[in-house]
């Protein structure tokens, strides 16, 4: 059911810092910063040939990656993000398989303007899911 995979994020504590590495010590690709309160990130997406890098920073004050930035403050990777095809079909397969998708469960429009949804990472490995519709 999966596909390629779209993304790994990685949380940092200055998400400016994390850029400017990123563009000058690895000399990647590297976007602007852009806010997406909708999902409580600052996210700037490093683009390599194969796949992407999202380095995110908690945004408000409800952020979902706050609590994992206090248990890691100097930062650390934090999910992996699938493509799939059907993301409804997808979601209705996983619940069926027992997987936790977190939420309301019903898809959110992420980073690539594209619905995404999460799976706990108690049931992948201890590994936080994102599947984004192709
Ligand atoms: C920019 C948009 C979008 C995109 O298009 O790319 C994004 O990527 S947005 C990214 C941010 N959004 C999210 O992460 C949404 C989903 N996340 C959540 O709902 C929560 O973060 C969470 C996964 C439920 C975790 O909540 P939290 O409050 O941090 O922790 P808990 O206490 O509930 O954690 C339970 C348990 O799980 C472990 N944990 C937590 N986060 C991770 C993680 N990222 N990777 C691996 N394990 C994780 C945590 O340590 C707890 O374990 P125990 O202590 O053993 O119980
Ligand atoms: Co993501």
């Amino acid at each position: 059911m999966i596909g390629r995979l779209n993304h790994v994020a990685i949380v940092v504590p200055d998400i400016a810092a994390a850029a400017n590495l990123y563009r000058t010590a690895l000399g990647a690709n590297v976007s602007d910063p852009v806010d997406m309160p909708e999902h409580g990130v600052t996210t700037v997406f490093v683009t390599l040939p194969n796949t992407k890098i999202e380095l995110l920073q908690p945004l408000g004050e409800k952020s979902p990656v706050q609590a994992f930035l206090d248990r890691n403050p100097s930062g650390g990777m934090h999910h992996v993000c699938y493509e799939v095809e059907d993301i409804l079909a997808a979601r209705d397969h996983l619940k069926a398989e027992g997987a936790r998708v977190l939420g309301d469960g019903e898809p959110k429009i992420g980073a690539h303007g594209k619905p995404v949804l999460f799976l706990h990472p108690k049931d992948f490995c201890g590994t936080l899911v994102e599947i984004e519709q192709a």
